[in-house]
Order: structure tokens, then C-alpha cells, then sequence
């Protein structure tokens, strides 16, 4: 059988019914990375759930199941190799979220891939931290994602002095107050939550991101809930961790986000703080410390009022964050390597004193 793939790729007119691959994310960065025939051999699925035991994934004729693979992730796309699963090509990624893995693993742990729109939640009450919103901005920064800080609760409280510094934090962010209870989030969210678009939401716990996740993935969230047997025949409830709804966006949803830290975050630094770091070239020293050195433009952008205190404090914070964080990934990894090292050579001196 040989089906008609034509209408997937860019250009092209869409046809009803709506194309399954759209509803599940499918868009043109991706169409661009294969050809008619590979199209048609190896049919992209996008992967719904990650365990140990291997990948869920979803395409236009269902779902599928391929072996473990630690380089991809929830989000991912797959050109599915019926014959030999673990053959599946991945295709190239449009943005990333990772962090450093907890405990004693050395490299990254891939969180997310492939959003389009991140929605940093948090409310118009004590949860609201500047501080933290910059930091959930760089990542979303560094992962390519585009970042909208999303302020619920504004129905408890009034959310003009939240909005108002939460717009200060970047020019490029667009920050949204509403009750997430409200029947107008969709309409509130739609310049981002479009069919074709994968989102996702990332904030402390009680801001109301399930609350939103079900606003956008309506009832389909709630009838995904999958009940199966675990290996000691008990009921449990798991979770997808991509719901598709058809008709809108993909809502990305995994513990891994719940959960984020700030990983390695230097090129989202750079983005968010700009105006800072350019400043910064213009001080009289290279090496200013923007503290008492004379010609320091960031000190002189301060006394002007143009750059506020708080704000160069925080970038300082972080930087030295990101610094810090950054040494301690490369220092365990090297310390890995070095254990490991120790280990053959003894090994092998075992073996020559046999
Ligand atoms: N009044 C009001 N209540 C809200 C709003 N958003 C969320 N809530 C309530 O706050 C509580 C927590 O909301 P959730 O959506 O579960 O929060 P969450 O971010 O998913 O929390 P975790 O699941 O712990 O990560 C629920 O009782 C919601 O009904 C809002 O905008 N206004
Ligand atoms: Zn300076």
C-alpha cells in the first residue's frame, strides 16, 4: 500500500481531515529532514513516553514501542524502522530542555524535546520571585524554547504590580495574568497554543499548571491516564506525558519538568542579561568588576538610573550560579574518568601478577 505523504510537506495545502502528524507536533523544521521516500519506509512517530524498558511513540498509523535509547527524549521525532525499531533515525531537534543529571551521573539528562512555547507559571501571590522567573527565562533561553511568563491567581489578587515587574524582566518575554479557572485561558494562551505547537508548563508546585495543562488538553488529559498491571500484577495509573488533543497544541507534561533546575544556562544568560553584558564592554577595564573601578559604564548606567541595582545584582548571582554548576559538571566527569582509570590499571595489575 502505498500512501500519499504529499500533503506533509512544507507548501503544501493542508487537506481534510486534519494531518494525524500535526496534531501530534509534525511541522516543516522537520518535513525538511527527509524525503518522499523515507517518508514513506520509515513513517515519523514522535515519542509519548521514556522508561527504562524502552520508548513509547506515536505516529500517523498508531502507536509503537522501541527499544531504550538514553539520547532521546519525550518530544523527540522518529523515523520508525518497523524491521529493526532501534534503527530509528532521530531527527534533528528544533530546541532541547536538559539538566544536569541528580546524584552521582555525570552527564545531562534530557528533559524535553522539541517545544515550541515554554508558559512560566507563577502567581500573583507569595510564590512570585523575580529572581526565579530570570532563571526559568535562561533556560528557556538556552534550550531554544520561547519563553511567556503566565501570572494565575490574578482573579485573588490585583495583578498590576506583578505585571509590571514581570514585564521588566525582558522585553522578549510576554507575561499574561488570568485565573486559570476561567473559561477565557484558552483565548488567553491561543497566540501560542496553536494546533502544530507543542507547549509546556514549568513553575512551582500549586501555581496551576494542571489546571492550565487541562484547560488547553481539555478532557483529553484526564482520559489519558493509562491503567495497566506492573510486573507484581498491581493496578497503576500512568500517566502520558505528551497529550495530544487534535485540535490544539501538544502539551508537554513530564516529572522531569516539574522538577528542572537550572542546568548549564550560559548562552541564556547572555540573552536575558544583553544589556548588562554590553554595557560591560564599554567600562574603561576589561576585567571591571563593575564595583569601584573608574570608567565603569555599568556603575555610570546605574547612578543614571538607567540600569536597576537589583537587576545587576541578580545577573552577578547567576553568573556566579552558572559558574559554579558548570565547574562542578566538568570536575565529576573528570573525577569519573579518572576513577575509572584507577580502576583498569589495577585491574590489569591483577592480571599481570596472575
Ligand atoms: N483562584 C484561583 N485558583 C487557582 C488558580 N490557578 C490554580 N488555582 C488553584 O490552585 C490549586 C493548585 O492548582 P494546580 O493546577 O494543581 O497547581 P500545579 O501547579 O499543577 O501544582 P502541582 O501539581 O503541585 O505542581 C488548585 O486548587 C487550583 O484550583 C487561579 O488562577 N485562581
Ligand atoms: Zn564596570
Amino acid at each position: 500500500m502505498t500512501r500519499d505523504y504529499s500533503q506533509l510537506f512544507p507548501g503544501s495545502t493542508p487537506t481534510t481531515p486534519p494531518n494525524p502528524l500535526r496534531a501530534l507536533g509534525w511541522q516543516s523544521f522537520f518535513a525538511s529532514q527527509l524525503d518522499a521516500d523515507e517518508m514513506t519506509e520509515t513513517p515519523p512517530v514522535r515519542v509519548t513516553e521514556v522508561h527504562r524498558s524502552g520508548l513509547r511513540a506515536r505516529g500517523a498509523a498508531g502507536d509503537v514501542q522501541l527499544p531504550p535509547d538514553a539520547d532521546v527524549t519525550v518530544g523527540d521525532w522518529l523515523l520508525y524502522d518497523a524491521e529493526t525499531p532501534g534503527r530509528s533515525r532521530r531527527l534533528e531537534r528544533k530546541s532541547l530542555i536538559q539538566r544536569r543529571a541528580p546524584g552521582r551521573e555525570t552527564r545531562m539528562q534530557l528533559i524535553a524535546a522539541n517545544l515550541d512555547t515554554v508558559f512560566i507559571t507563577t502567581s500573583c501571590n507569595a510564590d512570585f520571585n523575580v529572581a526565579r522567573l530570570e532563571r526559568y527565562v535562561a533556560l528557556a533561553f538556552e534550550a531554544d524554547v520561547t519563553p511567556v511568563i503566565v501570572l494565575t491567581k490574578a482573579d485573588l489578587e490585583d495583578p498590576a504590580p506583578y505585571v509590571e515587574q514581570a514585564e521588566a524582566i525582558s522585553a522578549r518575554v510576554p507575561v499574561i495574568a488570568l485565573d486559570a479557572r476561567a473559561d477565557d485561558v484558552q483565548a488567553a494562551l491561543a497566540p501560542w497554543a496553536k494546533p502544530g505547537q507543542t507547549v509546556g508548563f514549568l513553575g512551582s508546585s500549586g501555581v496551576g499548571k494542571t489546571t492550565l495543562t487541562n484547560a488547553l488538553a481539555g478532557t483529553e488529559a484526564a482520559t489519558q491516564d493509562i491503567r495497566e498491571d506492573d510486573a507484581k500484577g498491581r493496578h497503576t495509573t500512568r500517566h502520558r506525558e505528551l497529550y495530544i488533543t487534535g485540535t490544539g497544541p501538544v502539551v508537554l507534561d513530564t516529572p522531569g519538568m516539574r522538577e528542572l533546575q537550572l542546568a548549564d544556562v550560559s548562552a541564556g544568560l547572555s540573552t536575558l542579561f544583553a544589556d548588562i553584558e554590553e554595557l560591560a564592554t564599554t567600562c574603561k577595564f576589561r576585567d571591571c568588576a563593575h564595583e569601584t573601578e573608574p570608567g565603569c559604564a555599568v556603575r555610570a548606567a546605574i547612578e543614571a538610573g538607567d540600569l536597576d541595582p537589583e537587576r545587576l545584582m541578580r545577573w552577578r548571582k547567576l553568573a556566579a550560579e552558572e559558574e559554579l554548576n558548570a565547574a562542578t559538571v566538568h570536575e565529576k566527569r573528570d573525577k569519573a574518568r579518572a576513577t575509572a582509570k584507577m580502576y583498569r590499571r589495577v585491574q590489569s595489575e591483577k592480571k599481570n601478577r596472575r
